[in-house]
Formats: C-alpha cells, sequence, structure tokens
C-alpha cells in the first residue's frame, strides 16, 4: 500500500459487511494494514465498533450512533456530542403509544446507547416522525434501523471533532459509506466513495461509486483510493 494513503473513515452496515450484515472477512487485512488512521463511524452503539477494533488489533478510533459519540483513542475521554434526555422521552412516548423499539426484550440495539434511539423498521416510522418533530430531533433511515437523535449531530460533525481531536483537517479522510446516514460525513471528508448498494439519492454526493456491493465494495474503494494516491 503507497505510504501516503489518506486517514479512512468507514461506515460498517453495508459497507464493511455482506448483505445479511455479517462482517466479510476480507476486510480484515486491509483495515490492520492501513498505513493512515482508520475511524469506525457507524450508527451501531459504541460496543459494537469498539470491539471490531480491539478484535483487529487497531486503534480504537471510533465514531459511533451516528456522531453522538466520539473516541480519539483509548486513552482519552469518550466524547459526547448529544444528550440523551428528550431521546429517552422520545423512546417512552413512543412505547406509551402502543408501539414497540423492535428488538425484543434484551433490546441489544439500544442496550448501551448513550445520545439516540433506533428502532425497527419493522415498526410504524409514521408516529415516529410525528413524535420527532414533536421533540425537535431527526428521524434518519439507513436502511437498516430507523434512528432519532438530535438534529445538531450527524457523521460530518463528528469527524471534524475527531480530525481536531488528532491534529488533522477533516478535507484529509477519505470516506466510504452506503447509506444516508454517511452523507454528511462524505460532505466534511474530503474523498467520498459510495459502495454500490448504496441508494441513488446518497450516490450523487460521492466522488466515486464502486461497481461492485458490500464488503467486495470497501475493497474495490481502497483501490481506487490507492491509484489516486499512488
Ligand atoms: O445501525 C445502522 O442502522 C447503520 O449502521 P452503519 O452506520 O454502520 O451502517
Ligand atoms: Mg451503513
Amino acid at each position: 500500500m503507497p505510504e501516503s494513503l489518506p486517514p479512512l473513515t468507514v461506515d460498517i452496515d453495508g459497507t464493511l459487511t455482506d448483505d445479511s450484515r455479517a462482517v466479510d472477512p476480507r476486510v480484515f487485512p486491509v483495515l490492520q494494514s492501513w498505513p493512515s488512521a482508520v475511524v469506525i463511524a457507524t450508527g451501531k452503539a459504541m460496543p459494537y465498533p469498539v470491539s471490531l477494533c480491539e478484535f483487529l488489533g487497531i486503534e480504537t478510533r471510533v465514531i459511533a450512533e451516528n456522531g453522538g459519540v466520539v473516541i480519539p483513542d483509548r486513552q482519552r475521554d469518550v466524547i459526547f456530542l448529544a444528550d440523551p434526555e428528550t431521546v429517552e422521552s422520545l423512546a417512552r412516548a413512543y412505547q406509551e403509544r402502543g408501539h414497540s423499539l423492535g428488538w425484543g426484550s434484551s433490546d441489544l440495539v439500544n442496550r448501551w446507547r448513550a445520545t439516540e434511539l433506533a428502532v425497527s423498521r419493522d415498526s410504524p416510522l409514521d408516529p415516529l416522525v410525528e413524535l420527532a418533530d414533536e421533540y425537535g430531533l431527526t428521524v434518519v433511515d439507513t436502511g437498516y434501523a430507523y434512528h432519532v437523535h438530535e438534529a445538531s449531530v450527524d457523521k460530518g460533525v463528528a469527524l471534524q471533532r475527531m480530525a481536531s481531536e488528532l491534529d488533522r483537517n477533516p478535507g484529509e479522510f477519505a470516506f466510504i459509506g452506503d447509506s444516508p446516514n454517511d452523507v454528511p460525513g462524505f460532505e466534511i471528508a474530503g474523498t467520498a466513495v459510495a459502495v454500490d448498494n448504496a441508494p441513488d439519492s446518497v450516490k450523487p454526493n460521492a466522488d466515486y461509486t464502486t461497481s461492485k456491493a458490500y464488503g467486495g465494495g470497501f475493497l474495490e474503494a481502497v483501490e481506487w483510493l490507492s491509484e489516486r494516491h499512488r
């Protein structure tokens, strides 16, 4: 790999995974040998990306909960860019109206969330949007879940904070993703790549769209970045 490769920000679901959301093992050596910083930027709660870094043996650099949580490395404090209180009230109100968050009683999706709420796409969207409007929150459909969070946070805002924590310019970063929740990251990063499974609303926001989908698209994106930085 060329020494000059940019710091990389990469989404998990739909980008490092296959179509069943299992991580594509071909991405492991790429992430482990990337010569610059790697940031895992996801809508998932903190333990998921932290575990991914831990088990890969790479530095824990994480944007979780669609930007509500930023972890620049293992040594520093976890940074919270949003407050959980309004989201918690919304979650109670949604359930009081008779709707389920849709993840079963253990709710491993929200159990460790600090700043936002994720609701299954099998649960009704309209009352969620109605409540979000009432509480001044935003709903993002990633294609994997509905996420409700403060309008002031997204993966782009979090990338700005991550870059400043790492003494870098956000424009130095490349960002690879697949969903509407990645678009704010595409806008802040210097180079944005969408994988082919991204919806048509996402692709025009990227500098390049791969011809392969899912983890195969990530590998292609990395080759494309390597060519550009040769
Ligand atoms: O949890 C989701 O809905 C999406 O997660 P992702 O940001 O890693 O694709
Ligand atoms: Mg994704």
